[in-house]
């Protein structure tokens, strides 16, 4: 299955990935197969959760993968003539500008555009964006909503492998609920020479993330091993997903949000401009983050300090801002030592 699909046009003419470099040793897990409860697949997927926390999914060979591939090869044309637009249009979404923005969703000058999922779908009145973002509106609105029915599937089976009550994870993550989802257009200019850094160390603080890359420059950190980084290698046909904090909360400690970073690209890719794609699911903004109860996660570790409770919509914007004031933030003292959270007393 798979084999004779068709290639993907938003490949073509980039320069290779190169072959003489480490990477990071993800698996491949089907959508195909997950949606049609293979046990196997199943299984493997909650090992990766509780392991690297990163795996490529395959979208190949079942129709709403087919169609996010497509959908996500339209949304890049669009990011492309997203990012040339004059600056002027971009600021009518400027995130320091925007009432209402929270400074977290909209544009940003180094080549980012948040768009809140609420605002894609109809659950809040928009902010403003550029009228070519509007006029794709049901492009995002296609792309969004198979993702998030996406990570539903797969929220579904990590909630039956950690023998939660059936559903338990999903009502955290309602679509007509106000969450911090967002689709994150990303540009980061060419940067030939020198290996340079883009997007520094970071866990990424929802539940679980979509990521489409065309280019290296992705990097994660092998648990255990070396400490090394090195490059995930993207892969046409594959979304990459990874777990984020919140599942490491609601699971205390039992599920894996990896540290990565995103360099830029490898090799002959280095003289590239570099576009990804995301989709960021996270829970409800009222939902509390903090340890579920039930299941296997019961019989994980009671912390010995006293866990701070916030909401969804308190945690991200803490993490957001702290990440950018706190020159002292790493991933590690920020999801390994309450302590430290706890000291900072925002
Ligand atoms: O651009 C990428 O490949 C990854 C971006 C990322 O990690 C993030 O935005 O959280
Ligand atoms: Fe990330």
């Amino acid at each position: 299955m798979g084999d004779a699909a068709e290639p993907l046009a938003s490949f073509a003419g980039l320069p290779p990935f190169p072959d003489d470099i480490p990477t990071a040793p993800l698996v491949t897990l089907s959508l195909a197969k997950l949606q049609k409860n293979d046990p196997q697949e199943i299984s493997e997927l909650f090992k990766i959760g509780k392991g690297l926390g990163f795996f490529y999914l395959n979208l190949r060979g079942c129709e709403n993968g087919e169609r996010l591939l497509h959908d996500a090869e339209a949304v890049l044309d669009v990011q492309k003539q997203y990012f040339n637009l004059p600056l002027e249009e971009k600021r009518v979404s400027d995130r320091e500008i925007v009432p209402n923005s929270d400074n977290f969703f909209g544009w940003k000058a180094l080549g980012t555009l948040a768009y809140k999922k609420d605002d894609i779908v109809g659950n809040t009145s928009p902010l403003p964006v550029p009228a070519l973002i509007t006029a794709n509106n049901p492009l995002f609105k296609s792309f969004a909503v198979n993702a998030f029915n996406i990570v539903h599937m797969l929220l579904n089976h990590l909630n039956d492998q950690l023998e939660l009550p059936p559903g338990t994870l999903v009502n955290l993550h309602r679509l007509q609920e106000q969450s911090g989802d967002h689709v994150r257009l990303l540009k980061a200019p060419p940067a030939p020479g020198e290996p340079s850094l883009s997007a520094g160390p970071h866990t990424d603080f929802g539940s679980l993330t979509i990521l489409f890359n065309w280019l290296g420059g992705l990097q994660v950190v092998l648990p255990g091993a070396s400490k090394e980084w090195v490059y995930v290698r993207p892969v046409p046909g594959c979304a990459i997903v990874n777990l984020g904090d919140a599942m490491v909360k609601f699971t205390a400690g039992l599920l894996r949000s990896n540290i990565h970073r995103v360099m830029s690209p490898p090799g002959e890719q280095a003289d590239q401009t570099r576009f990804s794609l995301v989709y960021f699911s996270r829970p409800e903004n009222s939902v509390v983050l903090k340890r579920l109860k039930g299941g296997l996660i019961d019989a994980q570790p009671l912390s010995d300090q006293p866990e701070p409770e916030f909401t969804s919509k308190q945690w991200f914007l803490r993490r957001a801002h702290l990440n950018k004031k706190d020159k002292n933030w790493t991933p590690d003292n920020w999801t390994k030592s309450r302590g430290t959270e706890a000291g900072r007393g925002e």
